[in-house]
């Protein structure tokens, strides 16, 4: 099992071990043990499931604000994303700055997101399955989003005219956002 930095500080990306055979796979997709092994101990609390019936589907972007801020750990089941990190810690040397990661159910690949980062995906194919294990509980309170294309951010999603939810295409720019991090 690999792990991999980015330029963002605490996000990795996490390649886990798979064992094909003319069945097809198997493998471990989270251990607490072996995951810790790798500075990965967060104790998550929740897991989540999300299908999206549509390539251009954009989730995001959101994140929790202290004290109920999460640590996500996202893999894809099914289908592939694009999947986007926002550095939004404001003494953070990156921040604004962002990173895109493609997660698929063929790569296997997984993505450590650090609390004080805001969270998205465009689904690349249909009917994509999103998983992710959290470390803190969903607090609508607490929940908090920034505008997709935020023209300060300029994030290419790799698609132009994305599905979008009412809640997702009134979130305020990142200079308007409510951030504690
Ligand atoms: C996140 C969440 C939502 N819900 C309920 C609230 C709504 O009634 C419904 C759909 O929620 P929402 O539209 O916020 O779902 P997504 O747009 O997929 O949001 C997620 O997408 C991006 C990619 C993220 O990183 C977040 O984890 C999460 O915000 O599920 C819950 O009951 N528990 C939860 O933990």
């Amino acid at each position: 099992m690999k792990k991999i930095s980015t330029k963002l500080q605490g996000l990795h990306i996490i390649e886990p071990d798979v064992f094909g055979d003319n069945r097809g796979f198997f493998m471990e997709s989270y251990s607490s043990s072996k995951f810790a092994e790798l500075g990965v101990d967060h104790l998550f609390v929740q897991d989540n499931h999300s299908l999206s019936v549509e390539a251009g589907v954009l989730r995001g972007l959101h994140y929790q604000l202290n004290p109920k801020a999460q640590t996500k750990l996202v893999r894809v089941a099914a289908g592939a994303i694009y999947d986007v990190v926002v550095d939004i810690r404001k003494n953070s040397p990156t921040f604004r700055q962002w990173v895109g990661v493609i997660l698929s159910e063929a790569n296997k690949r997984q993505l450590l997101v650090p609390q004080g980062c805001a969270h998205g995906f465009c689904t690349i194919v249909p009917n994509t399955q999103v998983l992710y294990k959290v470390d803190e509980y969903y607090s609508p309170e607490h929940d908090r989003g920034i505008l997709w294309n935020d023209p300060a951010l300029a994030i290419d999603w790799l698609t132009s005219n994305p599905i979008l939810s009412e809640k997702d295409k009134k979130h305020p720019l990142l200079q308007d956002a409510e951030i504690n991090f």
